[in-house]
């Protein structure tokens, strides 16, 4: 996308919308997976709770039962007190085959010579040394898990190859007296425990890597066996019934419940059942979501932006056509409208205000073209008044104002034309003077109203008689000047000689005649300047004046 086309209504719109919604989706996804995870965290650390507590509870009753049948059998007296004990041994075989995690019971008298046995074994043997008999002696007691010792060698070894391990009950025998006859005792065998928490593990705690654990007081690990040296808890565990979320020594997280296994009142084992979880499994449901969530997220705010893009552009389109319009109506169509939109109140208003200014600017573009032809037309018009009248004036200027013919300043712009056309196509010309005879005489003799009027009448003469073959000028006073453009020596001499004989011949004023004296000269190529085509006519002249006058008279 160009730098143009983010600069579009739509493309904002779009963009904005797109940046809320995801905003909003990241905002909602991550307080769902923060109050998710905070809540699956819980029920999953309850969970681990309540299977430490159950496994707890499950040894805790077994323990108490294990230990009430211990001291039931130490009341029975009458059982201790006969001579062959042979009700005992039944009674102690009885209660062997009851429960088969019962490796051994025995009887040892006060001295600690085992005097019945399950199965007659260690029976004469001397026990006094061992815990169960020393703390035995003086009431009920439970031994802490122990490897076999005496019966080692005599009991058939597990079938995974464990060494064969019990957990200890005995309870002293008390006669009428008071009197220790001896130390009834127990030994249950480990596999109990492993088949109580067996029984816990359910296929779904094995989906859900959940491990369990017996630690001792010391924190050693009674459960499971192949674990055991190992692996080893954390220092410090949570408080009984609680979890945490613990680092274990392979460094992992684990969510981590503990609960402590009640031992009856006669002994204090301190067993704890640990339970734990990586928490990598039990946040894995809330991860699954978090990521089901983010893609929710992210396909809605996409289709979000997909839908505020078509929406933007049924905004916009109104706004973009007109802009359309107006570039149509700058680059010169006058004949678009501003088309209305009848869903938009704003746009429709901006279209009408468009639509009235272009009237406004349109109708003032037509007064200002007419105001400009009308202008023009004046300006040409008063362009012609000027140039007529500057032609009048040239004209006027030009002009001898008793006569009407060319006067000198005419004389000598039209001299100097020739003289250049002359110098550049060799084309010659020739100047004729012409003066009036004795006019002195008329002025005095008449008057120099009727001197005016004869000079009028020799101008006339000239002018007509010359025509359009070359100009006439008044030199000044009596005399005149007729240049003929484009002539040769004969033609000027003819010219020179019909106007003299018209001037003659011409009634000046009532039964007035005149006559008048000519010069002519023609242009020369050796001429400097047209001045001296002029003297040398001017020559001509006075030598016409010298010889008689009323003659033509040629400068060679
Ligand atoms: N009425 C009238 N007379 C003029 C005008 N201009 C010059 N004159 C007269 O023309 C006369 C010219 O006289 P001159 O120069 O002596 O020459 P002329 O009398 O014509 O004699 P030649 O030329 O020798 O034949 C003068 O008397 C001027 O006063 C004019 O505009 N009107």
């Amino acid at each position: 996308m160009t730098l143009q086309r983010i600069h579009t209504f739509r493309s904002r719109i779009t963009i904005l919308t797109g940046g809320l919604l995801l905003s909003l989706s990241l905002v909602l996804v991550t307080s769902s997976y923060y109050v998710a995870s905070t809540r699956l965290s819980n029920a999953s650390g309850e969970y681990l709770v309540g299977i430490s507590q159950s496994i707890s509870n499950m040894l805790t009753a077994n323990l108490i039962e294990r230990e009430r049948e211990i001291i039931l059998l130490s009341k029975r007296l009458s059982l201790y007190q006969s001579d062959n004990l042979s009700e005992l041994q039944q009674t102690i075989d009885q209660i062997k085959n009851s429960y088969k995690h019962y490796a051994w019971i025995g009887f040892a008298n006060a001295d600690g010579v085992v005097l019945a046995s399950s199965d007659g074994l260690l029976k004469g043997a001397d026990v006094s040394q061992r815990p169960w008999f020393i703390n035995g002696r003086s009431g009920p007691f439970i031994g802490d898990l122990h490897k076999a010792l005496l019966l080692e060698s005599l009991l058939p070894k597990p079938e995974d190859g464990s060494a064969i391990r019990f957990v200890d009950f005995s309870a002293p025998v008390i006669n009428e007296d008071g009197k220790l006859e001896g130390v009834v005792a127990t030994h249950a065998n480990w596999l109990w425990a492993k088949e109580v928490l067996s029984s816990s593990f359910t296929e779904a705690s094995k989906t859900k890597e959940i491990d369990m654990y017996i630690v001792n007081n010391d924190g050693d690990v009674l459960y499971p066996d192949n674990h055991l040296g190992d692996i080893s808890v954390p220092t410090t565990l949570p408080k009984d019934g609680q979890f945490e979320s613990l680092i274990w020594q392979d460094g992992k997280d684990y969510l981590t419940s503990t609960a402590f296994v009640d031992s009856p009142e006669s002994t204090h084992l301190g067993w704890r059942i640990v339970v734990r979880q990586p928490v990598a499994i039990a946040m894995s449901t809330v991860n699954e979501l978090h990521k089901l969530l983010l893609t929710l997220g992210i396909i809605s705010t996409l289709f979000c932006m997909i839908l505020a893009y078509r929406l933007a552009g049924m905004l916009s389109f109104p706004l973009e056509r007109l802009a359309g319009t107006a570039k149509r109506i700058q680059q010169g169509d006058k004949n678009v409208t501003f088309q209305e939109d009848n869903q938009l109140h704003e746009v429709t208003s901006l279209s009408r205000s468009l639509q009235d200014m272009m009237l406004s600017l349109l109708d003032r573009e037509q007064t200002l073209l007419q105001l400009n032809s009308t202008l023009e037309a004046k300006v040409q018009s008063r362009t012609a008044q000027l140039e007529a009248t500057n032609q009048s004036l040239k004209a006027i200027v030009r002009q001898d104002r008793l006569t009407q013919v060319y006067n000198r300043l005419a004389l000598d712009e039209e001299l100097i034309k020739h003289y250049e056309l002359a110098r550049e196509s060799g084309n010659q010309f020739a100047i004729i003077m012409v003066d009036a005879d004795h006019f002195k005489k008329i002025n005095d003799q008449y008057g120099h109203t009727i001197g005016d009027k004869v000079l009028k009448r020799m101008a006339a003469v000239l002018k007509n008689l010359v025509d359009n073959s070359g100009i006439v000028a008044r030199f000044g006073g009596e005399e005149f000047t007729v240049l003929l453009p484009n002539t040769d020596v004969e033609n000027a001499q003819k010219m020179a000689e019909i106007l003299r004989e018209h001037i003659e011949k011409t009634e000046m004023a009532d039964g007035l005649y005149i006559t008048a004296s000519f010069g002519v000269a023609m242009y020369s190529a050796d001429d400097d300047h047209y001045e001296q085509v002029l003297n040398r006519a001017d020559a001509a002249l006075y030598k016409a004046k010298e010889t008689g006058r009323n003659k033509v008279v040629f400068s060679y």
